[in-house]
């Protein structure tokens, strides 16, 4: 039991947008920073989130065999959802961060390039993986995990991607194969 059983998942979510913080033009003009840390400073933010995520993992029970989160703010959801899903957490990072052999892949987000990396024998054989992250935008980062987790071969599959917000407006979905859920979308 806990203070938030009663509550619904729109409930939860209706919370999270009232307390989200945007900041217009950063990191560049015309970008509409949505900053999920502004959650984690409230405390019934963090909790909220805590909730989504025990939620999310319990949902794919049974269903996924790893998460895998996104650098950097990926890893504030996927262990608490990995946890609960009872299976592995692996990280994709930022090029040159992961020890061990790796493969990686370039991509384009919303305001810039950047390069990601897996390590080679993170995820086992035919695993089904369901990869996290905070935001999707123009879907190039979630699109470049996709990648990397097929270029390791074993007969790995994406089953799920879960993103806690989406930009709905510049239609990153259309650039993913697997399915997407997200708790809160914007137009
Ligand atoms: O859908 P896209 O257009 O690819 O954008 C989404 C990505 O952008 C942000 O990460 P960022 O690369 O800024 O890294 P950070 O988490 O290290 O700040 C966000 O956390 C997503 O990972
Ligand atoms: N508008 C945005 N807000 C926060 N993170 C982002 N990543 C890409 N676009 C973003």
């Amino acid at each position: 039991m806990n203070q938030f059983n009663e509550k619904s998942d729109q409930d939860l979510s209706d919370a999270l947008r009232a307390k989200l913080k945007s900041y217009p033009d950063f990191p560049k003009p015309g970008i509409n920073f949505l900053d999920v840390f502004s959650l984690y400073a409230d405390l019934e933010g963090s909790q909220i989130l805590n909730e989504v995520f025990i939620r999310k993992g319990r949902s794919v029970i049974g269903q996924i065999d790893v998460v895998v989160g996104l650098d950097a703010r990926g890893f504030l959801m996927g262990p608490i959802i990995a946890r609960e899903a009872n299976v592995p957490f692996v990280p994709v990072r930022k090029s040159g961060k992961l020890p061990g052999l790796t493969v990686g892949t370039a991509y384009s987000l919303e305001y810039g390039e950047a390069s990601v990396e897996i390590q080679k024998d993170a995820i086992p054989e035919k695993a089904r993986v369901l990869i996290v992250d905070d935001l999707l935008a123009t879907g190039g980062t979630l699109n470049a995990a996709a990648t990397l987790i097929s270029k390791l071969g074993l007969g790995i599959t994406v089953t799920e991607c879960f993103v806690l917000m989406e930009l709905a407006f510049l239609k990153g979905r259309d650039k993913i194969t697997s399915k997407v859920s997200c708790t809160l979308s914007f137009d």
